[in-house]
């Protein structure tokens, strides 16, 4: 399909497949775009027909697909698989991939080899790589060998036992300052994007202002150019309290109890299955 010709499914006048330049034109003409967490190929596929723009393979498929309590124990094999999945179903979204806990910190070259896998392995299009600028040359390795980065500051979870939980980032005096040095830095380095987690609003919005590359912000107010929530969080699937920055767009988990209680008991009464359910000899 032609550039810029209706969809057949999605948004109308959706690009065939988002990419960096899409997320950039979305920047310089004012517009925002949406990014979803995707695990796997049914909801991916669900949210590609939808018209989002990009798909977040993130870590926190540790957390929710899992059910690990943190984004920590997840490794690169793990996140192939998944990530796998959700590129075989998006037809439209760009899909972007974390670079799990313990696949890049050691070097620029440790974690351009677990780039450059989730590219190979999985067709993965980006990768988004937790911390500021003392990642600056991973950024230029990475992007120097054809791998775009997405860089993600504010609350970095695979750090948190650094930074002493699930904290608001860039509070204070010259935060927004610090928090505009750190992702000039990264956009310098190469950086397409630049993600901001759990960010005064205000700051995150000073900081979209001064860069020049798209920013995605999660719990970081209005004003960057995307905006990303955790897919179970947004339709209602998790238990438990939910972050400030999620808005639950549907009730998933009371539908699915519903159902499945449902099933269950005509299961049980001999309800389920009918006639219809079954074979002729
Ligand atoms: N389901 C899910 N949603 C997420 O947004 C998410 C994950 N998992 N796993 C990885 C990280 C961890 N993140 C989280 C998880 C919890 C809070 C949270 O509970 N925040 C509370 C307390 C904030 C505070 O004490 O200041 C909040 O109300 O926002 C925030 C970010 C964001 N990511
Ligand atoms: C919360 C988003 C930004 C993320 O990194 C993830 O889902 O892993
Ligand atoms: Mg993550």
């Amino acid at each position: 399909m032609a550039e810029n010709e209706t969809a057949p499914y999605g948004t109308p006048k959706a690009p065939s497949r988002y990419r960096t330049v899409h997320l950039q034109q979305a920047k310089d003409e004012g517009r925002h775009f949406a990014m979803l967490t995707a695990y796997d190929f049914q909801m991916a596929q669900i949210f590609d027909q939808a018209g989002i723009e990009t798909i977040l393979v993130g870590d926190s498929a540790a957390n929710n697909v899992m059910g690990h309590a943190t984004t920590l124990p997840i490794t690169l094999d793990e996140m192939i698989v998944f990530a796998s999945s959700v590129v075989r179903a998006a037809q439209h979204a760009m899909v972007v991939c974390d670079l799990p806990f313990g696949s890049y910190e050691l070097s620029p070259e440790q974690g351009t080899a677990s780039a450059i896998r989730l590219v190979k392995e999985a067709s993965v299009h980006a990768v988004k790589m937790e911390g500021g600028s003392r990642y600056a040359e991973h950024i230029r390795m990475m992007t120097a060998a054809g791998v775009p980065v997405m860089a993600h500051i504010g609350f970095t979870p695979q750090s948190e036992n650094v930074l002493g939980g699930y904290r608001v980032q860039g509070r204070g005096d010259d935060a927004a300052a610090r928090m505009i040095q750190e992702a000039t830095a990264l956009q310098d380095a190469g950086a397409f994007c630049v993600l901001m987690e759990m960010v005064p609003s205000e700051v995150a919005r000073q900081v979209d202002e001064a860069l020049r590359v798209p920013t995605i912000g999660i719990g970081a107010g209005n004003a960057t150019t995307g905006q990303v929530l955790v897919w179970q969080d947004m339709l209602g699937l998790r238990s438990g309290k939910m972050p400030r920055f999620v808005k639950q767009y549907a009730d998933l988990r009371s539908v699915v109890h519903d159902a499945v209680t449902s099933y269950v008991q005509e299961v049980r009464s001999g309800a389920f299955p009918a006639p219809e359910h079954g074979f002729e000899s």
